[in-house]
């Protein structure tokens, strides 16, 4: 049977659909039409309850059949447009804000333009996921960040609707119960955050669940993860930003942060209570401070389908770049060893890098002692006190393994505490990395010290979001240390004209390029947990992705446009990994033998036809029973 009309058969691309009008609606995805004529979805509730029901809303596009069918006649303009003059309408509004917007904080287009997005999501979901899936390289800097960020700093006063779910310490011994009170009968992926490190931001509190909500839109946007089954979450144990505490405005707990068992106490009852109503749900941690990132990892990872995004995600992205600037230099991958790496900041997300890049020298060195040993001499860790050495008093024990030993840095001329200039004077890197937080910590001085760095194509990796906080831009990179330089930052920049026609490119170094396929190769395969093995799959794939022209002309990571391509690959690479480990336990009617037996292109084929499309369903009322 062909694969196509075998994921028919079995019911595994869409609510039931005839093999026609499935096609059909693959067909439709550029041209966001209905898909009247296949199966019809049945609601419960008509009229203006339908109107205002984002899930199934599809205000003028409503056709006349269906408005008699649905009670809607006369709650409604006359005219019934197609979907796409929808969107047109909507561009026209959205569009008057185009001029020169500027990202972050600055940019008052940019809130206006979240304002007018984050309508639409409440009273038509269809249509925003279309909208944003059509036009992500333009609309994910408005989601996601930078601008993300600057809508959770001012989340109580741009709150309308209430959107996902909070547990706060409040909960404590209701959240069993209090899980059953959101409406989805199946949840595929939570976000959740506790507020506590938002991006580059800080202590955000309750306000911080914007930027789970935002991860979840690219869920949908890139990885086809059906919107009505994303669950965006807040743990709300307090918050210790003294701002917060004291503007009466704010939406949270407006109580200090609670810490050691209470605090765990209430993740746990959150983690119990969800994966009791839904045992297939996937937890994406997200931004929660160095502090608990790393315990409630180690606390949930062989247990419960889990992963840190900011501690695994961005090391697969990171490694994806630097491999792709070792191949720029003319080298094979292999060689990635030999790199010297300074890397700016011990938090969750420079020690994640860390961790990830010393075992993927190791495995290229044999996988031995000696090999893990030997890598760890490649990486030099400066974090607000400067060089972390074996001397540093009360050393985090997170950053202990690569606290470099005194006798070592000695031989370099640094000793413990040495500024990040010095360490670049001295060590003269590969690659500078900065996980910080601290816009503009590359200086001039800084980048005037990588001159002397051995590589013939040094990377510089500013990856702190949002765009303020940037170690560097392009701009001062480029025009410090020339055109050779490879750049990726953690928020997007323009590209840099060099002059002559040439083109600094400025490469976006996000873990949005990875969390959307891990999580849906996760959820398609039914992994039992999230493996190493898996994370690593995913990172060698977006590797792979790129070809050796882009890399040469400096460019690491594929365009922000195909990345619902890109989290296909991801997908289709933790599947097979996850089959290779035997962690698999099915999905739906796709069961573990039946993934056993697909082949490469069969499982990119599966995972395609597995993704939910913006197109708007046949609908049909019938009271509940
Ligand atoms: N591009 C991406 O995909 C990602 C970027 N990030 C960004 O990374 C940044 C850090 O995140 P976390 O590690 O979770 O934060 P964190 O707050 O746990 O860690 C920040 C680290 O930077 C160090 N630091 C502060 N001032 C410094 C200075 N002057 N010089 C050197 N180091 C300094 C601190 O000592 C600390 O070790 C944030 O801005 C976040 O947005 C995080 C995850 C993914
Ligand atoms: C991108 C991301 O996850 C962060 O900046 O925290
Ligand atoms: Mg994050």
């Amino acid at each position: 049977m062909p694969f196509l009309s075998y994921l028919l058969a079995r019911r595994l691309i869409r609510p039931a659909p005839a093999a026609a009008a499935a096609a059909a609606a693959a067909a439709s995805w550029r041209s966001f039409t209905t898909t009247e004529g296949s199966r019809p979805i049945i609601v419960h509730k008509r009229s203006i309850d339908i109107l205002h029901d984002p899930w199934f809303n599809k205000g003028t596009a409503f056709s006349m059949t269906e408005r008699d069918r649905l009670d809607l006649r006369g709650l409604l303009p006359p005219n019934v447009m197609t979907p796409q003059q929808q969107i047109d309408r909507f561009m026209v509004d959205l569009k008057r804000f185009q001029v020169n917007a500027r990202d972050g904080p600055s940019d008052t287009n940019s809130l206006a333009k979240w304002r007018i997005l984050n309508r639409l999501h409440d009273r038509n979901e269809t249509m925003y996921y279309k909208v944003l899936t059509d036009h992500i390289e333009e609309y994910a800097p408005i989601v996601y960040t930078p601008t993300v960020g600057l809508v959770c700093q001012n989340y109580s006063g741009l709150f309308r609707r209430p959107r996902g779910m909070y547990f706060s310490a409040a909960d404590r011994g209701e959240m069993m119960s209090m899980v059953y009170n959101w409406p989805a009968e199946q949840v595929d992926m939570i976000v959740v955050t506790d507020g506590s490190r938002i991006l580059g931001l800080g202590d955000l509190g309750v306000q911080g669940i914007g930027i789970a909500i935002g991860k979840l839109d690219l869920y949908v946007a890139a990885a086809g993860i059906n919107p009505q089954r994303v669950l965006p979450v807040m743990i709300d144990v307090g918050t210790n930003n003294e701002k917060l505490l004291q503007d009466p405005l704010y939406l949270g707990l407006q109580q200090h942060r609670l810490d050691g068992e209470d605090y765990l106490a209430v993740v746990d009852e959150f983690m119990e209570a969800v994966f009791t109503r839904w045992p297939h749900v996937i937890v994406q941690f997200e931004d929660f401070q160095s502090k608990w990132a790393f315990k409630l990892l180690q606390r949930y990872r062989n247990t419960y389908r889990m992963f840190n995004d900011d501690v695994q995600g961005t090391a697969g992205v990171a490694i994806a770049g630097l491999l792709g600037a070792v191949r720029a230099q003319g080298s094979p991958m292999t060689d990635f060893p030999k790199q010297k790496i300074v890397v700016a900041g011990a938090g969750s997300a420079g020690i994640g890098v860390l961790n990830t890049a010393r075992k993927t020298m190791a495995r290229m060195l044999g996988n031995t002692e000696s090999a893990f040993e030997s890598a760890r001499k490649q990486f030099w860790l400066v974090d607000a006190k400067g060089l972390i050495t074996d001397e540093r008093p009360d050393i985090d024990p997170d950053a202990l393994p690569f606290s470099r030993k005194s006798i070592e840095v000695e031989r370099h001329g640094l000793k413990e505490g040495s500024s990040l200039t010095e360490v670049v004077k001295k060590v003269k890197p590969d690659v500078l990395l900065g996980l910080s937080a601290v816009g503009g910590l590359f200086s001039r001085e800084v980048l005037e010290a990588l001159k002397e760095s051995t590589s013939t194509r040094p990377a510089i990796f500013p990856m702190s979001n949002p765009t303020k906080n940037a170690e560097c831009t392009p701009e001062e990179a480029f025009s410090i240390l020339g055109e050779q330089i490879l750049f990726a930052s953690g928020s997007p920049f323009n590209n840099v004209q060099l002059g002559n026609g040439k083109i600094g490119h400025s490469n976006q170094g996000n873990n949005m390029y990875l969390f959307p396929g891990i999580g849906l190769g996760t959820l398609l395969s039914g992994a039992r947990v999230i493996s190493d093995g898996m994370l690593q799959a995913a990172a060698e794939c977006l590797a792979a992705y790129m070809k050796d022209e882009d890399i040469h002309n400096g460019i690491i990571y594929p365009p922000i446009s195909s990345i619902r391509d890109i989290t296909q690959e991801v997908a289709a690479a933790v599947i097979r990994e996850v089959v290779a480990e035997d962690l698999a336990e099915g999905h739906r009617d796709m069961d573990t033998r039946e993934l056993q037996r697909l082949d490469k292109e069969e499982t990119l084929q599966y995972v395609k036809k597995s993704m939910w499309d913006p197109v708007y369903p046949t609908l049909v009322y019938r009271s509940e029973v």
